[in-house]
Parts: structure tokens; sequence; C-alpha cells
């Protein structure tokens, strides 16, 4: 299967390129980056992107128009960038369209350990922590693990988190998503990281993930793009591709 890297030249994009060079099955036609013509991708079963939150969407637009399957790593997607793709598939329903906001296995399981958790604790709280050259705060995945939360409180009957909101310095209390709050933390030596803290009377629970290699997200970027030309529409989320159950939304 032909494979084109967007983003080619950045952290994540290398990483791909050499991923799908190992791969057995998977050619790697073409890696491009900012201001290359797409043109040489054309020639592409699916496209790989790792490129920024403020060029996904043009890269996209592009490949779902010239009916290649793509596989999106870059974060950003809100959600109404979420209905804008689905308006696009609408005119090639053949077209199949991965976005995950994390591809390692670990994060998965983290965030899928979160909902879980999320119904039997009043307090809950995320701490993200990455590099300190990562384009957007917060992470795609602390957004996507809020939203979950979020979800699985409200589908539990359990109200908005008790918790005092008051800060004397604006930022103090974190970002609030969907009632969760999400502090981001950036630091040189970092790869990217998440704590997620429960709390009840007497107990708290904390479930953290390390990602401390970019290695670490290219067994699920594989298998996502293997995946996709057999996934027409779209898909949140590799948790389906993994045989994990009950694929939540997290843009
Ligand atoms: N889903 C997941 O598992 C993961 C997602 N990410 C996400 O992936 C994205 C990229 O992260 P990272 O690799 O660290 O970032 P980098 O900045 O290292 O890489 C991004 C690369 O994309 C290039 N680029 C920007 N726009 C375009 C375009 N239109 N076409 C082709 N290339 C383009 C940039 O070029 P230039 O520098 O010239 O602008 C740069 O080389 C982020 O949104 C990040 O959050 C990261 C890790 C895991
Ligand atoms: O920019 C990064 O590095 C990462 N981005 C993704 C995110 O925003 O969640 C995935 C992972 O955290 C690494």
């Amino acid at each position: 299967m032909d494979i084109a890297v967007f983003g080619a030249n950045g952290r994540m994009g290398a990483e791909v390129c050499r991923a799908v060079g190992r791969a057995e099955g998977l050619d790697l036609v073409t890696g491009l980056d900012y201001g290359d013509s797409k043109e040489d991708a054309g020639q592409a079963q699916v496209i790989v992107d790792f490129t920024h939150p403020e060029s996904v969407m043009d890269n996209l637009k592009w490949a779902i128009e010239n009916g290649i399957h793509a596989v999106v790593g870059t974060t950003g997607f809100t959600e109404d960038r979420i209905a804008q793709v689905r308006e696009w598939l609408a005119d090639k329903p053949e077209v199949g369209v991965v976005i995950a906001a994390n591809f390692s296995i670990g994060a998965i399981l983290m965030m899928d350990f979160s909902k879980r958790a999320a119904r039997f604790f009043d307090s809950v709280e995320i701490v993200e922590l990455h590099h300190p050259t990562k384009a957007d705060a917060p992470s795609g995945t602390a957004t996507s693990t809020a939203r979950q939360i979020a979800a699985a409180r409200q589908a539990a009957g359990l109200g908005p988190v008790p918790d005092a909101t008051e800060q004397e310095v604006p930022g103090a209390r974190g970002a609030d998503i969907d009632g969760i709050r999400v502090h981001s933390v950036r630091v040189k030596g970092l790869i990217a990281h998440q704590e997620v803290l429960f709390g009840t009377e007497g107990e708290t629970l904390t479930i953290r993930h390390d990602s401390l290699d970019r290695a670490s997200f290219m067994p699920g970027v594989i298998e996502a793009v293997r995946a996709v030309p057999n996934r027409p529409g779209l898909t949140i989320g590799i948790e389906g591709i993994l045989g994990l159950e009950d694929p939540t939304p997290n843009a």
C-alpha cells in the first residue's frame, strides 16, 4: 500500500516515515512538509497527517476530494471541525478517515480506565505534561479524556464536580473542559504524559501514562493505516481498530 506522510520533517512525521519504511506491505511514496506541493501525494492510497492544527483541515479536504484515505494524528479537532469532515465525506462515501488524539496503546488504556473510574469519584482533575515546543494547550488527549469523563459522569447521574473553583490568580485552577479542570505543564525533557486524579471520601486514585519515546505512537499509527481503507467514513479514535469496546468521541 502506498503511503504519503504530511509533516515528514516534524518530530512525529519523521518517526512515521521510518515506521512506514519498516512495515511490511507499506511503501512510503513521499514525505511532505510545510510549503511542499501535494501533487506527489496524489499517488498514495493513504496519507498520514502529523502537521499543525492550522494546516490539517486543508490537507484533509484535499485528501478526501482526491479519494485518498487519511490517518490523522494532528490535534485541534473541535466539534465544528468534525462536522466539517463529515460533510466532506458525505460527497466521497468510499473514503476512510481515522482521527485520533493519541495513538499510543498506554494512553488509550489510560483514557479507557479513566472513563470507567469516573462514576465512582466525586472529584477529578487532569494534569497533562508535555515537551515545551508543543503547539497547543491543553493537549488533544487531555481534552478528549475530560470530555469522556464528563460524559461518563453525566450518564451515571453525577452532578458537577463539587470542588472549589475560586482563584486569586487567573489560570490557577486550570482550564474548564466540560466541567473538568485540566492543567497543562510544559517542561524541557518531557515528551507526553498525563495524570488523571480521582478522589472521594478517604481515598484517591491516580491513573498515569508516560510516552517516553515517540516510538510509542507507531504501532497504533501503522494499525490505523492498515485498517483505514476498510473503514469508509469517519472513525474517531483507534479503540475500535484495536478491538477495544465502546469507542467514544475523542476529538
Ligand atoms: N495523535 C497522536 O498520537 C499524536 C499527535 N501529535 C500531534 O501531531 C501534531 C504534530 O506534532 P509534532 O510532530 O510534535 O510537531 P512538529 O512541529 O515537530 O511537526 C509538524 C511538522 O508539520 C509541518 N507542517 C505544518 N503544516 C504543514 C502542511 N500543511 N503540510 C505538510 N507539513 C506541514 C511543520 O513544518 P514547519 O515546521 O515548517 O511549520 C513540521 O515539520 C501536533 O498537533 C501534535 O499534538 C503528536 C504526537 C502524538
Ligand atoms: O504534541 C504532542 O507531543 C502530543 N500531542 C498529542 C496530544 O495533544 O494529545 C498526543 C500526545 O499527547 C503527544
